[in-house]
């Protein structure tokens, strides 16, 4: 008998590798590598995936398998062995990282079901367990021993098929098709017996003589400009049916958008797709940095580099950040490659998910569009991986497996000898550098494509603001703006840093923020022990009473969420219709869309947001984009603070202008002199990119060093700081001398959910060792973890750093 490697479902470090189970005789064609079976384990019973076969095993008295969960793999070879790199690189559980890959309902202890998909009577002996049920539980087929050879024979000639019961209801979408009840001359003589002012009748039967094909009848109606009652008429006189039929949970109809094709290419969007035509052509595994100022028409560049990839047979990936996976965006890969796309993204239901899933696991896609886990989408024949906005953060899972799109990206790129793109208008500073040492190719398009200037920045001094007497979070320049605007029935973008998290402590006479002299942190303030701490080091001093700079008491903390100034703005401009869009307002499924059109279709005057508004969104009568409150961003205590500010400051200025009229942007600030607002206003991403080197040189971060955060968290502090303290000793003695241990210190964030968080911080250069060491620390805590409630989290590599 053969034996199954398998990775079961039990994600502890004692159980993190393959057990091996006997394959018994009835399912020997259907167990095969990528397959998930069920399996027993202890008393019970648990999901596992078979990642290998085997002829013998060192055990003996293994137990067999008991069922097999998939009729076909779910995981392909690449993604087996993807699999384990990722495990191996985030010190996760191989369970953990199949499981990341997967749709969710695949996770799932979801209900199978099978059903027949012909009237005929079904062959093998399954015509008798179905018994003239169209439908019946897998359950069912297990439990009286159903043959699996003949439902799997079934399966391939396409006369059954698996349904999975993601949540009874919606599983089966079903739907009203109207489509013509009599033969089509029939339809034809009617027609000619309409009366005359029948006109709407008469639109729709002309329809289905042109096309007798059953339509879905939203579709009907919008297509013919016509009622639901018109069509009723039609069915009450006998000559169109309506007829409810399964509808793949398509969320985003296909027909619905407009179809394009190429755009004949600008100057420098030819020189930067050459080589990656080249690339995809020789199938060379280069990875490529697209730096083009937004507007400059990456999009396109994307669009027809998936073109090539096309003809060529092959598949396309595409990542685009989350909050950016607008409608809008959809549209322009849809229009271009219509129903060849899948889309996945998180706002999808689990149903809907697992539907765009199976259409790329079927092939019956080439290109899928989706944020980060659409990296893992399972397709075999890859010949290109674009990943847009490359620079941004929701790339990272911040989650085990903590992985990073772009690594993913590279490993399947390298597989598949095929090109990786990444694009940005502000690369990550690491990527830049890549880019620089030729590590990357770097593609440049500095140029708009309107061959419109961006639009001119003017930076306010709210400290001047408060010497004039002004006291509200609007200086008057920007006021006057957003009245002009409102006046010439122009749109105004104002934009504010994500609300909550702000604790860094400011003059407001001055400017001055208080900061690390060690790590060039922005101090946080502890209300507890009325304290400012760093959160690299430990270093900490009482709270001031005055600025050190200039000794004003005119020092605070800062943060302003989204509501309150909303209800300033109202105050302040009472005639201003206001659309406000935050985490709270955008929270229900549809909101963001709803939100957005009601703007789009000028329903209010300004649109007030976070960072989702920063993103991709492209408005023509936007003029003016406001930003309130650049430092609360500049001031996370996060390396990285200057680098996201630039990064957010071009993002959100190139919202305006992007069509006819012309665009300003007026951004508000304590810290007119800081070079990341300077440069960001200049639109100079090389002169900052210089900068920030020098920075992360000085201070030792990334890209000269290295990060790995790890963070401890118990419901009792001195537990917490005890296990962070040990760690800390354990790192110092098992790795080499070069690197830094920062910390214990509490995090950022210092309780969340009445857990005490405390960290530390490796810096280093090169520690090929470490993963081990830290293995090795995990399992040390292995009991603790098990039956106390002490977490331990390493992510490498971090972005987040609260
Ligand atoms: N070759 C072309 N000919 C005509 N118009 C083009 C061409 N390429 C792009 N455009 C148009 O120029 C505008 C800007 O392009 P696009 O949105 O692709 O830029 P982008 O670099 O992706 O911008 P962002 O970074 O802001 O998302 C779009 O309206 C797009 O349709
Ligand atoms: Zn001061
Ligand atoms: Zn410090």
């Amino acid at each position: 008998m053969l034996i199954a490697k398998v990775i079961v479902d039990v994600p502890t470090s004692q159980t993190n590798h393959s057990f091996d189970y006997l394959i018994p005789d009835h399912l020997t064609e259907l167990v095969k590598e990528g397959v998930r079976v069920s399996v027993p384990f202890g008393p019970r019973k648990v999901m596992g995936f078979v990642i290998g076969i085997a002829d013998q095993s060192e055990f003996n008295k293994l137990r067999p398998v008991d069922q097999v969960l998939d009729m076909t793999p779910v995981l392909t070879p690449e993604l087996l062995e993807l699999g384990k790199w990722l495990a191996d690189q985030t010190v996760s559980f191989y369970i953990q990282a199949y499981q990341a890959m997967l749709p969710q309902v695949l996770k799932a202890k979801y209900k199978k079901e099978i059903e027949s998909l012909t009237e005929d009577p079904l062959p093998y002996g399954l015509d008798k367990l179905f018994a003239g049920r169209a439908v019946i539980d897998f359950d069912e087929f297990v439990e009286r021993e159903g043959n699996y050879r003949d439902l799997l024979k079934s399966i391939h000639e396409g006369i059954v098929q698996i349904n999975y019961m993601v949540q009874s209801k919606e599983t089966v979408k079903k739907v009203a098709f109207i489509e013509p009840d009599k033969e089509l001359y029939l339809l034809e003589e009617a027609l000619i017996d309409l009366p005359k002012n029948a006109q709407k009748q008469r639109v729709i039967l002309e329809y289905f003589l042109n096309d007798p094909l059953p339509v879905q009848k939203s579709k009907l109606i919008q297509q013919c400009n016509t009622t639901a009652s018109t069509i009723k008429a039609l069915i009450d006189k006998g000559l169109l049916k309506s007829v409810e039929k399964k509808l793949y949970r398509n969320p985003y109809n296909d027909d619905s958008f407009e179809r394009t094709t190429s755009l004949p290419l600008s100057s420098q969007q030819k020189q930067a797709i050459t080589p990656i035509w080249q690339s995809i052509d020789e199938n060379m595994n280069d990875v490529f940095l697209l730096h083009g100022v937004t507007g400059s028409g990456k999009t396109e560049v994307y669009l027809q580099a998936i073109e090539k990839v096309l003809e060529k047979g092959k598949e396309a990936i595409v990542l685009v950040p989350e909050i950016a996976l607008t409608p809008q965006m959809v549209r322009r890969f849809k229009g271009r490659f219509g129903g060849d796309v899948a889309v996945l993204h998180s706002a999808l239901s689990p149903g809907e998910k697992f539907d765009e899933w199976t259409r790329i696991h079927k092939k019956e896609v080439r290109v899928v569009v989706g944020a980060r886990s659409a990296i893992f989408a399972p397709f075999e024949n890859l010949g290109i991986i674009i990943i847009d906005e490359e620079h941004e953060t929701s790339y990272k899972q911040e989650e085990q497996p903590r992985y990073h799109a772009r690594e993913v990206a590279k490993y399947r790129g390298e597989f598949h000898h095929c090109p990786v793109v990444l694009g940005s208008a502000t690369p990550l500073l690491e990527s830049f550098a890549r880019a620089k040492k030729g590590v990357y190719q770097l593609l440049e398009m500095p140029d708009r494509m309107n061959e419109q200037e961006m639009p001119p920045v003017e930076i306010v001094d709210m400290r001047e603001e408060l010497h004039q007497g002004n006291r509200s979070m609007f200086s008057r320049r920007l006021l006057e703006a957003v009245k002009l605007r409102i006046e010439k029935k122009e749109q105004v973008v104002l934009f504010l840093n994500r609300r909550g998290y702000s604790t860094f402590v400011m003059c407001r006479e001055c400017g001055d923020v208080m900061k690390c002299p060690a790590c060039d942190i922005a101090l946080t303030f502890h209300k507890s022990s009325h304290q400012l701490k760093c959160h690299y080091c430990d270093f900490h001093i009482p709270m001031v009473r005055n600025c050190p700079t200039c000794e004003s008491d005119q020092i605070r903390y800062f943060g302003t969420g989204t509501q309150k100034v909303e209800e300033a703005l109202r105050e302040a401009v009472p005639e201003a219709r206001i659309v406000r869009m935050d985490v709270d307002t955008t929270r229900r499924k549809g909101a963001h869309e709803k939100l957005l059109n009601q703007f789009q279709e000028k329903k209010a005057d300004i649109l007030l947001g976070t960072q989702m508004i920063a993103k991709g969104l492209d408005f023509e009568d936007v003029t003016l984009v406001g930003v309130l409150a650049v430092d609360a961003m500049l001031n996370l205590p996060d390396f990285r603070s200057s680098e996201k500010t630039f990064q957010l400051l071009t993002q959100v200025s190139g919202r305006a202008g992007r069509h006819k009229l012309p665009g300003e942007v007026i951004l508000q600030t304590y810290s007119k002199e800081h070079y990341a607002i300077e440069l960001a206003s200049q639109y100079n991403y090389e002169q900052f990119f210089l900068q920030e080197m020098q920075m992360r040189k000085n201070f030792h971060y990334p890209p000269y060093f290295f990060l790995t955060l790890i963070n401890v968290s118990h419901p009792n502090q001195l537990k917490a700081m005890e296990v962070t303290k040990t760690i800390s000793r354990l790192l110092y003695k098992h790795l080499s001398d070069s690197v830094t241990i920062l910390g214990p210190t509490p995090s950022p964030i210092e309780r969340i959910n009445n857990r005490y968080r405390y960290q530390c911080m490796i810096k280093y250069r090169d520690e090929p060792d470490q993963r081990k060491v830290i293995r090795k620390i995990l399992r040390h805590y292995y009991d603790e973890i098990q039956k106390n409630d002490l977490t331990i989290q390493v992510d490498f590599e971090p972005y987040q750093l609260m």
